[in-house]
């Protein structure tokens, strides 16, 4: 990952009309057995310094789906995401993504200088509407009143939830995750993923996760994609709805079957 240290929200990119990687800002579009369709990446390619990333992804995500990337370390996961919120423009291929897209990364990086609340409205105009909509977030990620408290004052797990209503906030219709959870301990990390679970349900947008975890994959995504030499070595659907039940002998062979994906190639 990127040292997953970055604070910008970014907004969504607007049309971009250039002759390598084309990005653009999706309407509704259907797609057939997905819904309403909110990512549609297709033969997306990058490369650093001559070494291919991405080699061609495809990737439609629709809206209330949730995707979990795995991979091996450096296989270009947080390079995709970059791709879906604009920070990074392909060498070829072309994006389609939602105009309200939003990026939580591993570390919260608030603004020290200002109070939670005005952290979770950062960027977005003043008014009794905004206030109201962070209040609400705040209160969804379990901080009702501490929006007049410091960023120092605040725990690990609250600071995430902090990033977290920041996100909602905006309403995502696509809600990127990159190892959110990594910096976390078990017990903060387990509550937190129930958390982004409730909310993905509940708001339904399409949601984009990198993690190392197996089992936060599992436990969180309707589809898991292993990315592996500059593609997807592997997909899995986890047809049980959340909470997941497919029972102990379902959920060993599923793990066995993605430690083997990520670790003998
Ligand atoms: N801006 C950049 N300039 C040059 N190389 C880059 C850049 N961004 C990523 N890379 C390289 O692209 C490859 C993929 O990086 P990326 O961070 O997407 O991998 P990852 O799968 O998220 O890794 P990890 O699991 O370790 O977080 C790595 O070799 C990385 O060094």
């Amino acid at each position: 990952m990127s040292a997953g240290v970055r604070a910008e929200i970014p907004e969504a990119p607007g049309p971009i009309s250039v002759p390598e990687g084309i990005i653009e800002t999706a309407g509704r579009t259907d797609a057939s057995g997905r819904g309403e369709l909110r990512v549609s990446a297709s033969d997306v390619r990058l490369s650093f310094d001559g070494k291919v990333v991405l080699g061609g992804v495809d990737l439609e995500v629709g809206r209330g789906e949730f995707v979990a990337l795995l991979g091996p370390s450096g296989t270009g996961k947080t390079s995709l995401l970059r791709v879906l919120a604009g920070l990074q423009r392909p060498d070829s291929g072309r994006v389609l993504v939602p105009q309200r897209t939003t990026f939580a990364y591993q570390e919260p990086r608030l603004v020290p200088s200002k109070r939670v609340l005005a952290n979770v409205a950062i960027g977005l105009p003043r008014s009794a509407e905004t206030r109201a909509s962070a209040l609400a977030a705040l209160a969804e990620v379990g901080l009702a009143g501490r929006e007049r408290s410091w960023p120092s004052t605040l725990s690990g797990g609250e600071a995430q939830r902090v990033a977290l209503a920041r996100a909602l906030v905006r309403r995502p219709q696509l809600l990127l995750l990159d190892e959110p959870f990594a910096a976390l301990d078990a017990l903060k990390r387990i509550g937190m993923q129930t958390l982004v679970a409730e909310l993905v349900d509940r708001h339904r947008p399409a949601a984009v996760l990198v993690t190392h975890d197996i089992d936060e994959a599992i436990g969180l995504a309707d589809r898991i994609i292993v990315l592996n030499d500059g593609g997807f070595a592997y997909e899995h659907v986890v047809e049980s709805p959340r909470p997941r039940d497919i029972g102990e002998e379902g959920l060993a062979a599923l793990r066995h079957r993605l430690i083997e994906e990520l670790h003998v190639r």
